[in-house]
């Protein structure tokens, strides 16, 4: 036993504070890497413009645009943009990140992509970092070993100008699985089941860490998609501790260290030393563990997609249902379905285009269903492509769009009509995310694909071969 066990979330934290947090102030925290996008880093460019100031560590800076983009282009290429909002968005940021110095993927780049997926194919994140961005995903890269948590505006504009952020440290939380996952239960499966079991207030104040063999069995596409929806339990922060598989994937990626594998010696040095204690335990059977859907209007409010809604704890909870039109006792199977949406920084890798092909090879939408599968970057599409997924894609009646947040937040052009019912594999169902009144159902890739051939919401499982 270490003479002195840490927790991994305390390794990366201390390794990262430059002046301690005192009862009257907090940390100040070193940042390794600060992804930026159009939406929430205009005003912070404005402040430092204002004031002067340059942008302190360009290099340690990485930019894209992802969340106003269409998904859709005219005949001649150019991005048909919902409004002159969106356009300008995007164009300030590429004038903000051109006059700085910062490395940007914009239209003309092969790996422009939604950020936290753009961010590890480059190998930009790494284990042992601390990562942010003025976006509440920015938890998806804690599936490499590393500090990642979302920052507001303000907070942009400080990391910008100072490659430092002010913080409290937030308690630890260890997730722990034990047991083996069934056949068909996927990684957003499981981040759901885990998000219904503690609430979605359930990790406030907490930086989760994963741990368990399901986790260590699990792709880094899978763990990205379990980091990523850390924050829909209320988390700063969710992390995996890095293994091989964290290794594999990040070699000879653009950005992975030179000397990798100095690195990874380093990196190997990243897991909670035995007899480190968190702050609070939840252990959890993964036999347990069934295909998921939302059945209300936040991510807690889950099930397995075959079990009884169940009845409501509140008033909350009575209007949630209302608005998704389902009672009590119903189940999520075999209500109607209007609307696919394949796609997000959840579910966007080449393994959910894979997973998606897989179920609709050979299979026909259902033509009261809009299927649209919206890869989550440029590589992804581009692999995808190379290995045949948007023909098989296509020849099933979904949409093969072009990457982008999309419809998982409906700021693009891609979102649902009132009242109707979408099937998404995103992250948040919030009344009006995805359009208005539309209402959303959270799945796995491969669930929301099978719902697209049924029509109805349906597990792989129920949909009838
Ligand atoms: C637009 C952005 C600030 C927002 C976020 O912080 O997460 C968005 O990405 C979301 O998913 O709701
Ligand atoms: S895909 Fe959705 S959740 Fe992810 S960054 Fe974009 S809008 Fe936010």
């Amino acid at each position: 036993m270490a003479s002195n066990p840490l927790t991994l979330f305390d390794k990366i934290w201390d390794a990262h504070v430059v002046t301690p947090e005192a009862a009257a102030n907090p940390a100040t925290l070193y940042i390794d890497l600060h992804l930026i996008h159009e939406v929430t880093s205009p005003q912070a460019f404005t402040v430092l413009r204002d004031r002067n100031l340059p942008v302190r560590r360009p290099d340690r800076t990485l930019a894209t645009i992802d969340h106003s983009t269409p998904t859709l282009k005219d005949e001649d290429g150019a991005p048909l943009y919902v409004n002159a909002q969106a356009k300008t968005q995007v164009a300030t940021l590429l004038a903000n990140t051109a006059e700085h110095g910062v490395e940007t993927h914009g239209w003309d780049s092969d790996n422009r992509g939604v950020v936290h997926v753009m961010g590890p194919e480059l190998g930009a994140t790494q284990p042992g970092m601390t990562i942010v961005c003025g976006d509440s995903h920015t938890s998806t890269h804690g599936a490499f070993g590393a500090i990642a948590f979302g920052i507001g505006t303000t907070q942009v504009g400080h990391v910008l100008a100072t490659q430092c952020l002010l913080m409290r440290k937030p308690k630890t939380m260890a997730i722990e699985l034990t047991g083996e996952l069934v056949d068909g239960v996927t990684p957003k499966d499981v981040i759901l089941a885990i998000i219904a079991e503690i609430g979605v207030g359930g990790g406030t104040g907490y930086a989760l860490e994963y741990r368990g063999t399901v986790f260590e069995e699990m792709s880094m596409a899978g763990r990205m998609t379990v980091c990523n929806m850390s924050i829909e339990a209320g988390a700063r922060c969710g992390l995996i501790a890095p293994d091989e598989t964290t290794f594999d994937f990040l070699r000879g990626r653009p950005h992975s260290p030179e000397d990798f594998d100095a690195a990874v010696d380093q990196w190997r040095k990243l897991t909670t030393d035995e007899g480190a204690t968190f702050d609070k335990i939840v252990r959890m059977d993964a036999a347990t563990i069934r295909p998921m859907a939302t059945y209300g209007t936040h991510p807690g409010m889950a099930a397995p997609i075959d079990a009884p809604i169940p009845n409501p704890a509140n008033e909350a909870d009575e209007k949630a249902l209302s608005y998704m039109q389902v009672t009590a006792g119903q189940t999520m199977a075999g209500q109607r379905v209007d609307r696919v949406f394949i796609g997000s920084c959840t579910n966007a890798r080449l393994e959910d285009m894979r997973a998606a092909a897989n179920i609709l090879s050979g299979r026909t939408v259902a033509t009261s269903v809009r299927a649209i599968v919206v890869p989550g970057s440029e590589s992804v599409k581009a692999a995808a492509e190379a290995e045949g997924l948007h023909e098989i894609i296509m020849a099933s009646g979904a949409e093969w769009r072009e990457p982008g947040c999309s419809m998982c937040i409906a700021m693009n052009g891609d979102k649902a009509a009132p009242g109707e019912l979408v099937v998404s594999t995103s992250n948040r169902n919030f009344a009006g995310r995805q359009g208005p009144g539309a209402r959303t159902v959270l799945a796995s890739p491969e669930t929301a694909a099978a719902s697209a051939i049924a029509g109805v919401v349906t597990s792989v499982a129920g949909l009838a071969s």
